[in-house]
């Protein structure tokens, strides 16, 4: 892993984010690094919820929850990836920053609260402003869950 995690790179007025953003104390402050130095195409993220991030069943994680970690790794991941491409170090200025244009979740069985979350994802495009990445969140090494989103880098202005 690196030691920095990509939202930590992120300047004061991007790091509020519930999902991601260190000066959020109320959001999950989700971390994402590089799978592996060598390789600038995967990217892992663990989260361990919290007894209160349940859905209808006690020890199962409410679905909004796998969407809101998918989100936030995804749009990190594209970032990073964004950054690479450029050969710029992340946070660097032109700000890069990209959104959820579309996140489609499968979700394959019920994912506990109480292990650790495992997050994946892989750069499969990067064009232009739009990046496309494979998502998985699993519990255990067990896939709990796929998506893919296409992410889109905000314009300068
Ligand atoms: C909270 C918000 C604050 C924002 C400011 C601060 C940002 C700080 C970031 C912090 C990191 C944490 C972020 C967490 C992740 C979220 O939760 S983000 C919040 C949820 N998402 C949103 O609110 C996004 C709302 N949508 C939009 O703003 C606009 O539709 C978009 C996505 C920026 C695209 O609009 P646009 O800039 O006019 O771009 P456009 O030319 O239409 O499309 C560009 C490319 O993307 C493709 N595309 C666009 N939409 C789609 C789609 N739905 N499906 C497939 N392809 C699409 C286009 O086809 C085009 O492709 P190419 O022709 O280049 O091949």
């Amino acid at each position: 892993m690196s030691k920095q995690a990509f939202q930590d790179s992120y300047p004061a007025e991007f790091s509020h984010c519930y999902g991601c953003g260190h000066d959020n104390p109320h959001g999950l402050q989700l971390k994402s690094y590089w799978l592996d130095e060598e390789d600038r195409t995967h990217t892992v993220a663990h989260f361990t919820p919290k007894p209160y991030h349940t859905g209808g069943v006690p020890d199962k994680a409410y679905g909004g929850l796998i969407a809101s970690l998918l989100d936030c790794h995804g749009t990190a991941s594209a970032a990073a990836a964004a950054y690479f491409k450029e050969g710029r170090k992340m946070g660097t200025a032109p700000i890069l920053r990209f959104v959820t244009a579309s996140l489609s979740i499968d979700f394959l069985r019920p994912t506990p609260i109480k292990e650790e979350l495992t997050l994946y994802g892989e750069i499969t495009q990067l064009e232009g402003r739009k990046a496309t990445v494979a998502l998985s969140l699993s519990a255990n090494g067990e896939p709990c869950a796929t998506a893919t989103m296409i992410a889109v880098a905000l314009k300068p202005e």
